[in-house]
């Protein structure tokens, strides 16, 4: 009976874990994020992190939560409040100064406290805070005690390790990102040459208002992590950086060729990142008034009206092959 037990464990891959999303951490004055190397197209160079903010999701996974599915047993089942209560627990821990450490060191102590556990994904949006702007006798500074919730767009980071025979965490894969980047580009942007046959309505365009909702994840290589030097980190900033700097400069004729030149442009800047990958969404407004009272190039435009095109793209390092260096 053991045997069967052993061979079916072997072939049968359960996807099976549980845990809380939504777990919303703020800690204040956590070690700041100094020393990031600067690159042309962004003036980002760390984070002060008065206010280190983030939505937490995390999973944990093993064999010893089966009975729990299949017999009702929550003999080892940590329930998803305390892990709730554990996330939180840790950031107060935390020394560090980015999300991507935060979360491998939470998933780390999971590993360490439970033992039962064999691997855990955790991943996380970090909320972005900017220092409100107050006037004084020294003009207009910032606050250093109020603050806004920056922008939209978030850093992204997910971790997911697993207990190795040695009964130690390993990380199994991890990845960076900033999402919900929304971007418009008024002139200079056109999307023509594709098949037209009897289900083509669309007017090819050679100078269209291009607006993209964009997210962006990158992994680093073997060699380097997230969390390992501050010279090394790339921060979301410096990616949405880069999107616009391309996104200004390039006459794009489509979605896919410009975050195909993003891509390749932010594995140029950072040798350390193994690959890029770009999900976007097609905005482009629809143009209502070709032209208004104030000439010129002034237009009237509207939102689109779904459905939404799409793209899926990942650029490797490989894709640099045949390129010279800037
Ligand atoms: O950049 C674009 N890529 C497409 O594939 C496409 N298809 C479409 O209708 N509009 C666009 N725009």
């Amino acid at each position: 009976m053991k045997v069967i037990t052993e061979t079916m464990a072997e072939t049968v891959k359960r996807s099976m874990y549980y845990g809380k999303g939504d777990v919303f951490v703020y800690r204040s004055f956590a070690s700041p994020l100094e020393g990031v190397t600067t690159i042309p197209e962004s003036d980002f160079c760390g984070r002060r992190n008065v206010i280190f903010g983030m939505n937490v999701q995390v999973a944990l996974k093993g064999d010893a939560f089966l009975t729990s599915f299949t017999e009702g047993d929550n003999s080892l089942v940590v329930a998803t409040d305390s892990m709730k209560n554990f996330v939180l627990y840790q950031a107060g821990k935390y020394d560090g100064a980015t999300m991507e450490g935060f979360l491998r060191f939470v998933a780390d102590k999971f590993l360490e406290r439970y033992d039962h556990i064999s691997g855990v994904e955790i991943s996380g949006s970090q909320f972005l805070f900017a220092n409100a702007r107050i006037g004084g006798a020294d003009g207009v500074v910032d606050s250093g005690k109020v603050f806004r919730e920056g922008t939209r767009e978030m850093p992204y980071a997910y971790v997911e390790t697993a207990r190795n025979r040695d009964g130690n965490a390993e990380i199994v894969r991890r990845q960076s990102g900033v999402t919900d980047l929304h971007l418009i580009k008024i002139k200079g942007s056109s999307f023509y040459g594709y098949i037209h046959d009897e289900y083509t309505t669309l007017p090819e365009s050679f100078d269209r208002p291009l607006y993209i909702y964009l997210s962006i994840y990158w992994r680093y290589d073997d060699d380097h992590a997230p969390d390992q030097s501050a010279a090394e980190y790339v921060a979301a900033e410096q990616v949405q950086g880069i999107a616009e700097t391309i996104f200004h400069e390039l006459d794009s004729p489509s979605i896919q060729y410009l975050i195909y030149e993003i891509g390749k442009r932010v594995l140029r800047r950072f040798p350390q990142l193994s690959e890029v990958s770009f999900e976007s969404n097609n905005k482009t407004w629809e143009t209502v008034l070709e032209e208004t009272v104030s000439g010129g190039d002034s237009k009237v435009f509207t939102d689109p009206r779904p459905p939404y095109g799409f793209q899926g793209f990942t650029v490797f390092r490989e894709d640099l092959a045949d390129e010279g260096s800037e």
